[in-house]
């Protein structure tokens, strides 16, 4: 059983320190009484009090506003009683806060108004300042204050998919401009690279500095590489944000959609924990990730649209394959979808907490 734990504050770094948080010990490898759940995109449409909150204001705006990202970040959290929250933010608030001109479209995603195509393109990039990066600073110092014994997990985009959204000036399918710029230009392309995992740092320094307790480096869209050209022109920017959060004492979570075939580099990048989209079950990833690497996921997002038996059914799967691993978050495979109904997700966090 979990017992309260007592929350104590580490006086060189201010980090608060929460020794008997679930979500923190399987990320360790460790397991805990009871398995850890949260869900990516916990917060966000398909939650009506986020809905309401959010209908005069535009998503950049939200995550750079901190009471309210701060509020936003909390309704799941009340909700459902996950074992995590997550940052309300978006990985092209970076870019955004840099002074790169984008914006998020309702339906669409983040749309860039003028692509990076050439190496002047590149040159001409803004960098993050710590300036850029103080409202969402403050969010995460409201939120350490408000969370209690919950962990609050910080995150950005990774350089490939950061890279994906600047070439393409918005949503791919097939990525084929950014797969053309880095095979014909690779000088280009680490010019590139190299930039954004700057920003990615800062980024990601910036919220542990504040306080957030692991830190969640989304490649959502590597998996539209092979693991040839992963390795070779994607995976040392990674590793280099990866490796420059070594020392920050927090768990590093890795995570990409359709990366069966990348699971072992991606936790050979430096991730403490690697996610799994549900297209591989959690006993194959066990084998694929370095030894000692913890596993996030994996139940299929579209099937909580499938009524209960069907998710009772998935979720205890998900539990057994789980347990095979070193160390085991309860996550799905990709991000909640908009129309998902709130009680779904509930009950998986009840059937994820009522399992032994
Ligand atoms: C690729 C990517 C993006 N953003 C993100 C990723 C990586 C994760 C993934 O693979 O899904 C990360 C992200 N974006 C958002 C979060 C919130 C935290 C959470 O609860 O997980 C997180 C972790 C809020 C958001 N980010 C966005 C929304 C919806 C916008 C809104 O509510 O108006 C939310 C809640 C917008 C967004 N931003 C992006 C997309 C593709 C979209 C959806 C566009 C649409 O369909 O309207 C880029």
């Amino acid at each position: 059983m979990s017992r309260a734990g007592i929350v104590t504050t580490d006086i060189s770094t201010g980090r608060r320190h929460l020794p008997d948080a679930p979500f923190l010990a399987a990320a360790r490898g460790e397991r805990p009484a009871r398995r850890p759940v949260w869900f990516m995109r916990q917060a966000g449409r398909s939650l009506p009090e986020y809905r309401e909150v959010r209908k005069d204001t535009g998503m950049l705006e939200a995550c750079l506003t901190p009471d309210l990202a701060c509020e936003i970040t909390l309704q799941p959290v009340r909700r459902y009683g996950v074992d995590a929250a997550i940052l309300f933010s978006d990985i092209v608030v970076p870019l955004k806060a840099a002074g790169v001109g984008v914006d998020i479209v309702a339906g669409t995603g983040p749309v860039v108004e003028e692509p990076v195509r050439s190496a002047a393109d590149v040159a001409a990039l803004p960098v993050l300042d710590a300036e850029g990066v103080a409202p969402v600073a403050e969010a995460v110092r409201l939120l350490v204050r408000e969370l209690a014994e919950t962990p609050l997990i910080g995150f950005a985009g990774a350089p490939f998919t950061l890279a994906s959204y600047l070439v393409e000036g918005g949503p791919s399918r097939n990525h084929e401009r950014t797969k053309a710029l880095m095979h014909a230009e690779p000088d280009t392309w680490h010019a590139l690279c190299s930039a954004l995992a700057d920003t990615t740092l800062t980024f990601l320094r910036a919220q542990v500095a504040a306080g957030v307790d692991a830190v969640q480096l989304f490649d959502s869209w590597a998996g539209a590489l092979s693991e040839r050209d992963y390795r070779e022109l994607v995976m040392p920017h990674s590793a280099r944000v990866l490796a420059g959060l070594a020392d920050a004492g927090v768990p590093r979570i890795h995570f990409g959609v359709g990366t069966g075939e990348l699971l072992g580099a991606m936790g050979e990048a430096g991730a403490d924990v690697v996610g799994v989209d549900w297209r591989i079950p959690l006993d194959v990833a066990a084998c694929r990730v370095p030894p000692g690497t913890a596993l996030q996921g994996n139940l299929d997002p579209a099937l909580l649209f499938a009524g209960p038996d069907v998710v009772e059914r998935e979720v205890r799967r998900i539990l057994a394959e789980g347990a095979t691993a070193e160390g085991h978050v309860f996550n799905l495979g990709h991000g909640v979808l908009p129309e998902t109904d709130p009680d779904a997700l509930a009950r998986v966090v009840d059937l994820v907490h009522g399992t032994p």
